[in-house]
């Protein structure tokens, strides 16, 4: 298939070279030193799915010719840009919008009206290391799918073309599944705070509290807006209703055990990775998105709120807190 990959960061890198390792044809849409990077020695990726140099991929600045699928990795801050840039080149085309938060695809269909546009949802972690080099830290399933429905037929087909080359599975309840990646998304907040991998965070007692506080907190803005949780990785509606009823001290498993699937490859998360290269965040489409689902509720998301203002904190100081700092300051 010849595809499109706008996004030339960890995720669309790491997608792009397995594309071409499965050999597709793959254009990836890449600016400065990337493009530069990729042009003159191709991109190199290492990790989990093992190591390969691409040897057809083509990196361009901007999408000229149409692709038979094209792939959207960019963070949500940046996808309405992104769509307005290349929109005239995708709109038309199937389009898999793969990003964290709850507007990926309906800012893609918006913007892209003559598209068909769907949604995956990754639980790789994959580090941009620099120019023309990404590494996976932990290898796992991509899911895909769109609505509330079953997958339907274009969803299957796209995804059966796709998983030769990189574990993909469609899924039903893509809705309710965008909701249990934002609990799993609860794990990057507390990482572009402190500066530390979510491993180090999720070993430190204190710093697991908060990030099962604000897991809970997530899961009860979902159940008080009606959402059924959709199934991910052995995550599910049942488990995670029941994850906010237990005592607190009890949940803390959660996070440990996501710890315990990432392995011991040192995870930032994708939103300390954007701190680190002195970009704005997604947090806003993070946690920020709990505490907007959270108002229209009618309540309010105190934890989610807080670890939204540190991360905007970090964002403007370039100073990470300490675990100590992070705990003082959440119960003021
Ligand atoms: N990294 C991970 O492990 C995971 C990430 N995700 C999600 O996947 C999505 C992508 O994340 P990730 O790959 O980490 O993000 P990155 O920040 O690593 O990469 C995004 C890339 O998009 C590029 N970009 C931004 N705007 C445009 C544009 N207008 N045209 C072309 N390129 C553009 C950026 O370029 P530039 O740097 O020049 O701005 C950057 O290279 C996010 O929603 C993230 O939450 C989900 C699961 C795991
Ligand atoms: C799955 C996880 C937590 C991988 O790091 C991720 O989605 C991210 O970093 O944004």
């Amino acid at each position: 298939m010849r595809i499109a990959v706008i996004g030339a960061g960890a995720l669309g890198c790491t997608f792009a070279a397995l594309l071409d390792r499965a050999g597709h044809e793959v254009v990836l849409v890449a600016r400065g030193a990337q493009l530069d990077a990729i042009t003159a020695s191709g991109l190199r990726l290492t990790g989990g799915f093992g190591d390969w140099r691409t040897r057809q991929l083509v990196a361009v600045p901007a999408l000229d010719t149409p692709a038979e699928l094209a792939i959207l990795a960019v963070k949500a801050q940046d996808a309405a840009a992104a769509l307005a840039e290349h929109g005239r080149t995708l709109d038309g085309i199937p389009v898999l919008v793969v990003q964290n938060g709850l507007d990926g695809v309906s800012a893609a269909r918006a913007a892209l009206p003559t598209s068909s546009c769907f949604g995956a949802l990754s639980i790789i972690a994959a580090s941009y290391l620099e120019p023309g080099s990404v590494t996976v830290t932990t290898p796992a399933p991509t899911y895909i799918g769109r609505g509330a429905g079953e997958p339907d037929a274009e969803v299957r087909r796209f995804t059966a073309e796709l998983a030769p080359a990189f574990p993909a599975e469609a899924i039903g309840n893509f809705v309710g599944a965008q909701w249990t990646k934002l609990i799993v998304n609860q794990l990057n907040a507390l990482p572009a705070i402190t500066g530390r991998s979510v491993q180090e965070v999720i070993a430190d007692r204190g710093l697991r509290m908060v990030m099962t506080r604000s897991m809970r907190e997530a899961v009860r803005v979902g159940v008080a807006r009606g959402i059924r949780f959709g199934s991910l990785q052995g995550l599910s509606d049942r488990n995670l209703r029941l994850f906010a009823r237990v005592p607190a001290l009890l949940g803390q498993m959660l996070p440990l055990r996501f710890a315990a699937r990432m392995g011991s490859v040192p995870n930032p998360g994708s939103t300390l990775q954007s701190l680190k290269r002195g970009q704005r965040t997604e947090i806003d489409f993070l946690n920020g998105a709990v505490v907007r689902e959270a108002r229209l509720a009618g309540r309010d998301a105190p934890v989610n709120a807080a670890l939204t203002e540190l991360v905007h904190e970090v964002e403007r100081t370039g100073m990470f807190l300490s675990p100590t700092e992070v705990l003082e300051r959440l119960a003021r």
